[in-house]
């Protein structure tokens, strides 16, 4: 996917933007399919759960090893370096770019506005734990009918690596998803800078949270997930088989389901749509009004009336 840093067209087209949204809502629900395959496996996420990694030296979770190992080899092949990309690891920790790093003409004001602990967090807490369910409870089944009881049933395949390398690419879509938000910002801040410097010259974030959003988008996007979920979530050859649904409630998913890994679907509808509606959106309003609130900083009076003259 391009980079807002390597585009010919206006960088700060709200449509481009929004289009590039659109394309990471993909990204984002083939990730969460692909993870859905695996169980909870929460020991992964716990820290300090390895001892092969205390042994190491490492007392973070395997996801936190798995990420900052993944991040350092990005990091030395010259990721991170354009500011629409924010490792999880703190970039003190990653090592240098083996290449020289890359020009890039500059469309967001200097910020230090990263959401990346925030986006760890519920996804680890909140969105694994119930993308995973179906798989975890077929493992529990399938324990079960070896004989083996107790807490050895749930929650654990032992596939912490495959089940990790996707952690990582959805948590970077994510990220890479929220931190969008300042595009936005900028792109709303310089369409009419006299709405917004009021607010920021004495922080009224309600003000400035009132000017960026826009509920139509947020409605049109959350019906456009639902529908990406369901048709993303079901085989192909399946749905060909499927008898067309007799009721909107079977429309909406296998058995009246929301396509919660039923038959033909491999995640869990309302889930998707509820990590928007509940974290990605909301996470990404606050990244815009945080990047809105430090918008002048560093400013002169003389520059900030320049600027709200255009
Ligand atoms: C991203 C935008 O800003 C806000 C955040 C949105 C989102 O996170 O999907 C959608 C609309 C706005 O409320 C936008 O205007 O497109």
């Amino acid at each position: 996917m391009q980079s807002n840093y390597s585009v010919d067209e206006d960088p700060l087209s709200l449509d481009r933007i929004r289009s590039i949204l659109t394309r990471l809502e993909d990204t984002i629900i083939f990730g969460l399919i692909e993870r859905a395959q695996f169980a909870h496996n929460p020991k992964m996420y716990q820290k300090g759960a390895f001892k092969e990694l205390r042994d190491m030296g490492f007392e973070g979770s395997w996801l936190e090893w798995f990420l900052k190992e993944t991040e350092s080899f990005h990091a030395r092949a010259r990721r991170y370096t354009s500011p629409d990309e924010y490792p999880f690891t703190p970039l003190s920790e990653l090592p240098s770019p083996v290449l020289a790093p890359l020009k890039f003409k500059p469309i967001l004001y200097p910020n230090n506005v990263n959401a990346n602990k925030s986006i760890l967090a519920f996804y680890t807490s909140s969105i694994v734990p119930r993308i995973t369910r179906y798989a975890t409870l077929k493992l529990a089944c399938s324990k079960r009918a070896k004989g083996i009881s107790g807490e050895d049933e749930f929650e654990d395949d032992g596939n912490y690596g495959s089940a990790a390398t996707l952690d990582v690419e959805v948590l970077q879509a994510i990220s890479k998803r929220v931190h969008y938000g300042k595009f936005v910002s900028e792109s709303k801040f310089r369409s009419a800078p006299w709405d917004f410097i009021p607010h920021i010259q004495n922080p009224n974030p309600a003000a400035l949270d009132a000017l960026i959003v826009k509920p139509e988008v947020e409605r049109r996007l959350l019906l456009r997930l639902r529908k990406k979920a369901l048709n993303y979530a079901r085989d192909a050859t399946e749905a060909d088989q499927l008898p067309s649904p007799t009721s909107p409630q079977e429309a909406n998913g296998v058995n009246g389901t929301n396509g919660v890994n039923g038959v033909n679907g491999k995640i869990d509808v309302d889930g998707v749509v509820e990590l928007y509606e509940n974290y990605i959106i909301p996470l990404t309003k606050e990244v815009e009004v945080e990047y809105l609130l430090h918008r002048l900083d560093g400013l002169s009076q003389e520059q900030i009336e320049e600027l709200a003259k255009r």
